[in-house]
C-alpha cells in the first residue's frame, strides 16, 4: 500500500491520592471525576470527538484516547499528542473541582507501559492492510522486526531480575509479551492481534493490530514506529521473495533483546544460525530502503542513527531524541548523583515522572522545554489536531459530524464506520472507505443537523 491508514489506541494509568501520597480515590470514582465533561457533554463515557479522535473509559477504569485514522505518520503524531492534552485539560478540571469541594485529592494521568503492580497499559497500532494481501505470511516477516525494534523505538525503563538486581532495558513490555501471534488481546498479550475487525469494508481490507509496542513520549519515538513498520508492511506487500532471519523462538528473544544494550548477543534462528538484534534489524532497513518514497528518505536516516547509537554507544543523539536513550541517561546520572541502584523506588517514581502527562509538572516536557527531548511539531500543529480531524482520511467526515452535532446541540452517536442521530427513525450513514473524504449523505446529513438542531443552539465556534 502506497498510502496506508493508521492510528494509535493509548491507554493512561490512572491514580488519584493525597498530598501524603495515599490512595485518595479509586480509580472508578476517579475516573468518573475524570470523565464528568464528557458525559455531560456525550452522554456517555465513550464518545467520539471534533477531532474524530475515540475516547472512553476502558474496563478497569483506564481512560482511553484512540486517535482518528492517520495516512501522515506525523499527523498521527500530532493527533497523539492532543490525546495527551485533551486528557490534561480533562485531569486539571477534574482536580479543580475536587479541590473546590475541598477535598484532599489529586488526579495524575501516566501514559506509561508498566506500574509498580506489575498492571501494564496497551499502546496499540493500527494498521490498515490490504484484503488479499499477504496475511499469511505476514507474521513470518513482521515478527522478528516487532521483537527487534525495541531497540530503536523502546521506552526504556529498569527491570528487577529474580536474584533481586535491577538493571536497565529498552523495553520493560517485552516481559510482558506471552505470544507471538494470537487473537486475544489481554489474556495471551501477543506481539500480533489477529482479530478480524476492518473497520471498513471486510471484502477489501484488514486491520493489523500491532501491541507489541511502548506507550513513547518522544515525538521521534512514536513517529518511527509507524514509519518504519509501514516500510517493513510495504515490503511484504511488495509479494518479493523476503529473506528474513526468522527467529526460532520470539518470546524468549524479545526478553534478550531487552536486556542487550549493546545489541550484539545472539538469537538463535529458525534456520538453526543467529542474528543479533542489531544485524536483524539492519537488514530490515536495508531490505526496505529501495522501496522508501522521496519524501521517506528522513525515516531512513533516523532509523539508521538510531541503530549507530547502539552499535557505537555514542549516545549524544539518541539521549536527546529516543525515549530510552534519553531515560537510560537520567536514570544513571541521578543513579550516580545520588549513590543509588537503578532499582531503587526513587528511580522508578522517576520513570514515573518521565510518563506524567502534566504539561507543567510531567517529566517528559520539561524535557522538551530545555531542549532534552524532541520538539519536532509546532505548537500550531498539536493544537489544530486538537481542534480539527485528519483533513485526508475518513476522519475528515466524522470530525465534520461530531462539530455540527456539537454545535447544534443534537444527540449523536458514531464508530469507525458509521454517523447517525439519535432520533427515531434516524439512519445511519456508512463510510466503508477509510479513504473517503467526501460523500454526500454525509452532507444531507450535516444540513439535517443544521436544520433540526435546538433552537438554543450555540452560534458555532
Ligand atoms: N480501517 C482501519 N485501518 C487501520 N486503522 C483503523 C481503521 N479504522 C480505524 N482505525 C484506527 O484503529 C483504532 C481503533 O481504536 P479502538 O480503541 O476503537 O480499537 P478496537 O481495537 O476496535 O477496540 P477496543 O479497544 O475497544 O478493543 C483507532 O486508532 C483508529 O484510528
Ligand atoms: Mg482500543
Amino acid at each position: 500500500m502506497e498510502r496506508r491508514i493508521g492510528g494509535l489506541e493509548t491507554e493512561f494509568g490512572l491514580v488519584c491520592v493525597r498530598a501524603d501520597g495515599t490512595r485518595a480515590l479509586e480509580p472508578e470514582a476517579a475516573a468518573r471525576e475524570l470523565f464528568r465533561p464528557v458525559v455531560a457533554q456525550g452522554r456517555s463515557s465513550n464518545v467520539f470527538l471534533r477531532n474524530a479522535a475515540r475516547l472512553y473509559l476502558d474496563v478497569g477504569s483506564h481512560p482511553e484516547y484512540a486517535t482518528a485514522e492517520c495516512d501522515d505518520w506525523w499527523e498521527l503524531v500530532a493527533q497523539d499528542k492532543a490525546g495527551e492534552r485533551i486528557l490534561a485539560d480533562l485531569m486539571a478540571r477534574a482536580n479543580a473541582a475536587l479541590a473546590e469541594r475541598g477535598e484532599d485529592a489529586r488526579i495524575h494521568l501516566f501514559k506509561n507501559n508498566v506500574d509498580h503492580e506489575g498492571n501494564s497499559f496497551g499502546s496499540h497500532e493500527n494498521y490498515l492492510v490490504d484484503r488479499r494481501g499477504e496475511f499469511t505470511r505476514l507474521p513470518r516477516i513482521l515478527l522478528p522486526f516487532l521483537a527487534t525494534r525495541q531497540i530503536v523505538t523502546g521506552a526504556g525503563g529498569v527491570v528487577t531480575e529474580e536474584d533481586g538486581g535491577s538493571r536497565f532495558v529498552f523495553s520493560r513490555r517485552s516481559d510482558h509479551m506471552w505470544e507471538a501471534v494470537s487473537s486475544a488481546t489481554t489474556r495471551t498479550r501477543p506481539l500480533i492481534n489477529t482479530r478480524d475487525e476492518p473497520h471498513g469494508d471486510p471484502t477489501r481490507f484488514r486491520r493489523l493490530h500491532v501491541i507489541v509496542g511502548d506507550s513513547t513520549m518522544s515525538e521521534v519515538s512514536t513517529w518511527l514506529r509507524f514509519a518504519t513498520t509501514d516500510l517493513v508492511l510495504r515490503l511484504i506487500e511488495s509479494g518479493r521473495a523476503v529473506d528474513v532471519p526468522e527467529l526460532e523462538d520470539t518470546i524468549s528473544a524479545i526478553r534478550v533483546v531487552a536486556r542487550d544494550l549493546p545489541g550484539t548477543e545472539p538469537l538463535p534462528l529458525a534456520s538453526g544460525r543467529t542474528a543479533s538484534a542489531l544485524q536483524i534489524q539492519q537488514r530490515y532497513l536495508d531490505l526496505v530502503a529501495p522501496l522508501a518514497r522521496e519524501d521517506e528518505h528522513d525515516v531512513l536516516e533516523t532509523w539508521q542513527r538510531a541503530l549507530d547509537a547502539v552499535l557505537t554507544g555514542d549516545r549524544s543523539w539518541a539521549a536527546q531524541t529516543l525515549d530510552w536513550a534519553i531515560k537510560e541517561r537520567l536514570f544513571t546520572q541521578v543513579a550516580a548523583r545520588h549513590g543509588l541502584a537503578l532499582g531503587d523506588p526513587r528511580i522508578e517514581r522517576l520513570d514515573l515522572a518521565y510518563h506524567d502527562i502534566d504539561p507543567e509538572q510531567g517529566l517528559a516536557a520539561s524535557l522538551r522545554r530545555r531542549g532534552q527531548a524532541p520538539s519536532v511539531l509546532s505548537e500550531t500543529a498539536i493544537e489544530s489536531a486538537r481542534a480539527a480531524a485528519p483533513a485526508t482520511t475518513r476522519a475528515h467526515l466524522r470530525g465534520r459530524f461530531v462539530t455540527a452535532s456539537e454545535e447544534a446541540h443534537v444527540d449523536h452517536v458514531a464508530d469507525w464506520t458509521t454517523m447517525r442521530l439519535v432520533r427515531q427513525g434516524a439512519m445511519p450513514v456508512s463510510v466503508m472507505d477509510p479513504f473517503q473524504t467526501e460523500s454526500e449523505q454525509v452532507d444531507a446529513l450535516i444540513a439535517q443537523i443544521r436544520a433540526h438542531g435546538s433552537t438554543d443552539a450555540a452560534p458555532p465556534a
